[in-house]
């Protein structure tokens, strides 16, 4: 695979294939941190009430890192290196500005001399993530394309250009061969390799060629031989002129060798910084030898590794090897730097707290319906497994119910029929919905926090891409099912019934995307929405009629999407019965009905509902399909805001 790979000739000849499309391969910058302190809380908060807790005054706070200093050089692979806990990803944290809920962040942070804030960092760089997240129903090369849509903007690079620029960086990741296989989903649809689905993610991150690209442990999951490609992959893009800068465990002999520079830390502090082959006679220096045939980088991290059994021990290692470096050329270049924040350096002008998107609205709803229209046509537990589901329901349901008579014993039945309708359109796609939205949350959140797209743009393009579902399947199950069991046979009867079972449906949607966007998570997510939804269903008219509810339940009863669906379908049926022959002279009562109603109004009377209310029920659920998306959307806009 590594004959996958660009060699320089290719990459050459890449360089100057495409005169029109500027900055392929980036004038490199040299980032520099001086002086870092970081103090956090002395535990890891873990929820929200821990996390209220620690922001009160009287918090016991920890030093994670201490007086970091260093500099990533303009075309050179720097790894940052140490034992877990050393502070290897807040440094990586603080110098891409994410994830710093809760911890105090002293000291700057200069490009090519300039300080520069959270907001000129992340205009200039790019950061690959420890894991990755795509939408797995997609081929690498159309997520790509995507992203190449919405990094790159349609409104400064045409189309063709931004084909040619997915067509490099495919070939500058070694993803020709894989480019049109699926990305895969983990346990449920076969695809691209870990190596391959890492070498995807800084494929898409380059694609705007970014001057420095931080990856947080590019290897992790991977066997040795994929880490070599994954690293090697990394080298390549540092040789032509990108800052890069990884955090790393353990890497093996082959991947050290392909780090220009490394960064060793333990305790918070940074214990060495130069070039990776210079570090092995430092430490041999101050008495910490490589024994023969030993992997250096096991042997860096080993030493510097605080054992808690011996801690003095190791304090004295790790200070003693400190000191070697401070006493060193480098080392004095990095206490340079930690002065350098004493200095008034200037800053960049720049737009704080804001994204600027490089595509505009409308192409982020464009390129994001497409990527849901994807998703929607080829997930097959999304369509083929719910179509099915709907048919056999539907047939069943007919069939039980089939041509079902009106007479005085039927009523119910026939109630029975409307009440199952509304019920099971709710069921059926509500609570399979539920964990496809909190499977993309993760990945939305993701994008939009990375300045990609709007939460906007994505809530729109996501509903209208699967609105079309949500109209056809509701139709289908009405078909099926109004005319298998003999409701009124009128054709604006089951147009209107249709209605009624296409805003049903899309009601539960709604609250479906409700519930997964305020709780996010799976397991929280589904054990909320039986609480929410059984208790309302039980007020939807069939179980108990209207008067016999108590006065304390009433509101749960108008908050009934179930009824007022149900009552719009019974309004629809029994409006168009002028008469039921067996009642007329009959002092029998129907079965579970007081008296016997001669006609559908009698029927709608006995059961507490007003053939008034057709329409008021029909913008009841319309109201309602909207307001709660809405509320989905408020709930999303919050998670990306807390997000970013
Ligand atoms: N937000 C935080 N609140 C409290 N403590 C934190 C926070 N972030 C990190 N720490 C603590 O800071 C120390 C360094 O953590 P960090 O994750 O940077 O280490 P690391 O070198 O990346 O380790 P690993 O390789 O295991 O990920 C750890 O003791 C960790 O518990």
């Amino acid at each position: 695979m590594l004959a996958e790979m660009m060699t320089s000739d290719h990459l050459e000849l890449l360089k100057n294939q495409e005169p029109r499309i500027p900055h392929i391969f980036p004038e490199g910058i040299n980032l520099y941190w001086s002086s870092l302190n970081v103090t956090g809380p002395e535990t890891k908060s873990t929820n929200f009430l821990e996390k209220f807790r620690n922001n009160g005054p009287k918090r016991r706070v920890k030093e994670i890192l201490h007086n970091v200093s260093g500099m990533a050089e303009s075309g050179k692979l720097l790894a940052i290196m140490g034992s877990s806990g050393a502070g290897k990803t807040t440094l990586l944290n603080v110098l891409t500005s994410r994830n710093l809920t809760n911890l105090d962040v002293q000291g700057s942070i200069l490009i090519d001399g300039k300080r520069a804030n959270k907001w000129k960092i992340r205009e200039m760089s790019a950061f690959v993530q420890q894991h990755d997240m795509f939408v797995g129903t997609m081929t690498a090369r159309e997520h790509l394309q995507f992203m190449a849509r919405l990094r790159m903007g349609s409104e400064y690079y045409s189309e063709e250009e931004r084909e040619s620029r997915v067509d490099q960086v495919l070939t500058q990741m070694g993803l020709q061969k894989c480019a049109d296989t699926v990305i895969g989903i983990p346990n449920q649809l076969k695809g691209l390799s870990c190596g391959e689905k890492k070498r995807l993610s800084f494929a898409s991150e380059i694609l705007t060629c970014p001057k420095i690209l931080f990856c947080d442990e590019p290897t992790s999951g991977l066997d040795a031989f994929m880490a070599g490609h994954v690293v090697q992959a990394l080298r390549n893009l540092a040789d032509y002129g990108m800052t890069v800068i990884i955090t790393i465990h353990q890497p093996s002999s082959q991947v050290y060798s392909l780090f220009h520079n490394v960064c060793l830390m333990a305790c918070g502090r940074v214990i060495y910084l130069g070039p990776g082959d210079q570090a092995v006679p430092l430490f041999e220096k101050c008495g910490f030898p490589c024994p023969a045939y030993y992997n250096p980088a096991d042997h860096l991290i080993r030493t510097l590794a605080v054992i808690d059994s011996d801690r003095a021990t190791s304090m004295k290692t790790i200070s003693k090897i400190r000191q070697g470096f401070l006493s060193t050329d480098l080392g004095q270049s990095v206490l340079a730097i930690g002065n350098a924040n004493k200095l008034r350096a200037a800053s960049f002008a720049t737009k704080s707290g804001i994204f600027s998107y490089n595509a505009s609205f409308f192409t982020q709803f464009k390129a994001l319906f497409w990527r849901s229209w994807l998703t929607v046509i080829r997930d097959p537990n999304l369509l083929k497994v719910r179509l099915l589901q709907i048919i056999i329901t539907a047939l069943i349901t007919g069939l039980v119910f089939f041509q079902t008579p009106i007479t005085p014993a039927t009523i119910i039945s026939i109630n029975g029929i409307m009440f199952n309708h509304i019920r099971n359109m709710n069921f059926m796609l509500q609570f399979p919905n539920v964990p496809v939205i909190t499977a993309e949350l993760p990945i939305v959140l993701r994008e939009n926090a990375n300045g990609v797209y709007r939460t906007s743009a994505y809530f729109l393009a996501k509903n209208i891409a699967e609105l079309p579902q949500y109209i056809v399947l509701p139709i289908l199950y009405n078909t099926i099912v109004y005319w298998f069991s003999g409701l009124f046979p009128n054709f604006w009867n089951f147009c209107f019934a249709s209605l009624v079972t296409i805003l049903i449906t899309n009601v539960a949607i709604s609250i479906s995307y409700a519930v997964a966007t305020i709780f996010a998570n799976t397991d929280v997510a589904m054990t909320v929405l039986p609480i929410f939804v059984v208790p309302i269903m039980a007020f939807g008219g069939f179980f108990i009629t209207f008067d016999a509810i108590p006065s304390y339940f009433t509101w749960l009863s108008s908050l009934s999407y179930f009824k007022y669906g149900y009552e719009a379908l019974a309004i629809n049926e029994w409006e168009s019965v002028t008469v039921i022959p067996e009642c007329l002279n009959s002092t029998v009562s129907a079965f579970a009905l007081n008296g016997c109603p001669k006609n559908g109004y009698e029927v709608l009377e006995s059961i507490d509902f007003s053939a008034y209310h057709k329409w008021f029920n029909i913008s009841i659920l319309f109201v309602m399909f909207i307001g709660i998306r809405l509320i989905a959307y408020v709930a999303l806009l919050i998670r990306s805001y807390i997000n970013t």
